[in-house]
């Protein structure tokens, strides 16, 4: 399988870079970023001061016999202590209600600024793309920037908040052997967390790219299933499949068993702190210096500061992986377009409708030419054809003139504009193309038709299809206009998909006509009837048809014969065959053709 692109980005920017890249998604909602803060710092408090109040509690019951105990001293202080837990557990769902849809928001906006983005790339990436791997990365991406801002936000920040306040209280209370050997466990944790985790982050990295390209072989397959049954390839299919899932699931293991690795590391340390710190309080009360109290607090402090640095580890992880994933999708939106509107470019201007073809050289990979020194002109509303053995080049000049490339030198000119300078929007909001290949998109015949002019009416959209002559055929479908097409407009026949895609042109209505063969997939009853529409919508625009079946494009005002990236013959249909070269030796074998 041919690596694509997008699979292919290795850029490896620095963390922080990364992160910062998140922020202009959060600017909407400033304010509900710092309720959330804010929220974050008391749900902070009240889970500290919670060992506290057990302190006291315990104090109380160990130091007052029965005699002297006020027992309300306590009962409030139980109150005390259980709304304190509440509350901790209140400001932090509080917190995350708050910021629930900034971290929502920021995905919408993500995902839609990507789908833009994609939609601008030019056609080279679109060709060299693999669906399914695209849409694994924009997938993982969105969901790893919402784990970024959830977590940095909610459990970096906050864990460290409660270090310090834990380490402080510790200092206050106590002595600062216990702050030492807290910060001792905790950094020895930390360090553990992150080497592992760095060197687990190849495999993630791995697991992914095999995930894609396991992903991708199976949506290529799959789009391919006709292609499949005529060559009986089911089992080839499957084997390169499989090839490629073996790969995966050996990534997939690495990752499994580094992480059984990395967790055990991670109890064991927890462990042997709880047991070192456990055994200085022991001590200190068994001399006197800690009441039971203390101890209490103590172990409470230890077990609540490693239940988050347990998370920690797992948010570390999950970070990194996050930060891999939006790396990558970021890595997208950072490749520019090929194609991309000039720095000044101005919408077209359309006076008459002229296109002119200037000395155009064109290829698309730089070992092989494809046009060597096109020039033609197109009068206003005048109907030009192009002619020619099959990769001649003629869809070229169509793909050149809508932009979907740029031309390699020469250049062309639509009412004297060069099109490289105009907007493409402008550009091709002002052309209409029926292409070689319709695809429908995968909805009702109605929408698909309509997909011309969203705007259009009903009546406007059963018109466009009577002129394509379709309409006969859609109300004969029990569905009628709801009918689906299937995927890629499978359902329909390749003449009728040519329907649509005329019928689409005719709602658009543009002044500038491109036909790429447009009815090369119809017999000739339909042919005929389609022409004469095509001819009465061509008549008042400037029009490039390219066509095989000259007997098609004979009423063209110019025709022009390609033969290997260059216009060998040129005049009309009665010129050319009084010229008796190419046009005419072509002319008579089709004719020839069609009689036997
Ligand atoms: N995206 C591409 N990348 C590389 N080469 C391409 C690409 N598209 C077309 N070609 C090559 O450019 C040449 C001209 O293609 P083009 O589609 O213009 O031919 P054509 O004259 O319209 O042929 P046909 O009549 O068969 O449609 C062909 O040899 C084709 O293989």
């Amino acid at each position: 399988m041919r690596p694509s692109t997008d699979n292919n980005y290795q850029g490896h920017k620095p963390n922080w870079k990364i992160i910062a890249e998140l922020w202009p998604y959060l600017t909407e909602f400033k304010g509900r970023v710092v309720l959330a803060v804010g929220m974050l710092i008391l749900a902070k408090v009240t889970t500290v001061s919670t060992p506290i109040a057990l302190k006291y509690i315990v104090d109380y019951l160990d130091q007052h016999r029965a005699a002297d105990m006020l027992l309300w001293v306590p009962i409030m202080l139980v109150i005390a202590y259980g709304t304190l837990r509440f509350s901790s557990t209140l400001f932090s769902e509080l917190r995350d209600a708050i910021f629930a849809r900034v971290a929502e928001r920021a995905m919408r906006r993500v995902s839609l600024r990507v789908f833009r983005h994609l939609h601008q790339r030019e056609l080279a990436f679109h060709l060299d793309r693999k669906t399914g791997g695209l849409a694994r990365d924009i997938e993982r991406g969105t969901r790893g920037i919402s784990f970024l801002l959830r977590f940095t936000l909610f459990n970096i920040i906050p864990t460290l908040l409660e270090i310090v306040m834990v380490a402080s209280i510790l200092l206050v209370a106590f002595n600062a052997s216990y702050v030492l050997a807290i910060f001792i466990s905790v950094l020895i944790y930390v360090v553990f967390s992150i080497r592992v985790t760095e060197w687990r982050t190849g495999f993630v990295r791995e697991a992914n790219i095999r995930d894609n390209q396991s992903n991708s072989k199976a949506i290529d397959s799959l789009l391919n299933y006709e292609t499949v049954k005529y060559f009986n390839n089911e089992r080839f299919e499957a084997e390169q499949y499989d090839n490629d899932l073996v790969l995966w699931e050996k990534a997939r293991l690495k990752n499994r068993l580094s992480m059984a690795a990395l967790n055990t590391g991670q109890a064991f340390i927890i462990g042997a702190s709880l047991i070192g710190i456990l055994i200085m309080a022991v001590n200190e009360v068994a001399s006197g210096a800690m009441t039971l109290g203390d101890f209490t607090m103590v172990n409470a402090y230890l077990i609540q500061l490693f239940i988050p640095l347990n998370a920690l580890g797992f948010v570390y992880r999950e970070i990194r992986q996050s930060l891999v994933n939006v790396e990558r999708l970021f890595g997208l939106l950072e490749e520019h377009p090929a194609i991309e509107d000039a720095p000044y470019a101005q919408a077209l201007h359309l006076t008459q409708g002229e296109i002119a073809f200037h000395d155009v050289h064109f290829s698309y990979n730089p070992d092989r030419t494809i046009l060597k020194g096109v020039s033609f002109t197109i009068p206003a509303g005048h109907k030009v054809a192009v002619v020619g053995a099959s990769g001649a080049g003629k869809s070229t000049l169509a793909r050149l003139l809508f932009r979907f490339f740029d031309v390699s030198s020469g250049h062309i000119s639509i009412d004297g504009q060069d099109i490289r300078q105009v907007t493409q929007d402008s550009l091709r909001n002002l052309i209409g193309v029926v292409p070689q290949d319709t695809v429908l998109f995968n909805d009702s015949i109605y929408n698909n038709l309509a997909y011309g002019r969203p705007s259009a009416s009903q009546e406007e959209v059963e018109h466009a299809a009577r002129q394509a002559n379709l309409h006969d055929f859609i109300i004969s479908l029990p569905e009628g206009y709801k009918t689906k097409v299937g995927e890629r407009g499978l359902k329909l026949s390749g003449g009728e998909k040519q329907r649509v895609a005329i019928a689409r042109v005719l709602l658009k209505n543009p002044p500038l006509l491109i036909l790429d063969e447009a009815t090369s997939a119809l017999d000739s009853i339909s042919e005929h009837i389609i022409l004469d529409a095509l001819n009465e919508v061509s008549r008042q625009r400037t029009t490039l048809v390219i066509a095989h079946r000259l007997s098609t494009v004979s009423d063209a005002d110019t025709i022009l014969v390609m033969e290997q990236g260059e216009i060998i013959e040129s005049g009309s249909h009665n010129a050319l065959l009084a010229l008796n070269g190419y046009y005419a030796k072509l002319w008579q074998q089709q004719q020839h053709t069609t009689k036997t």
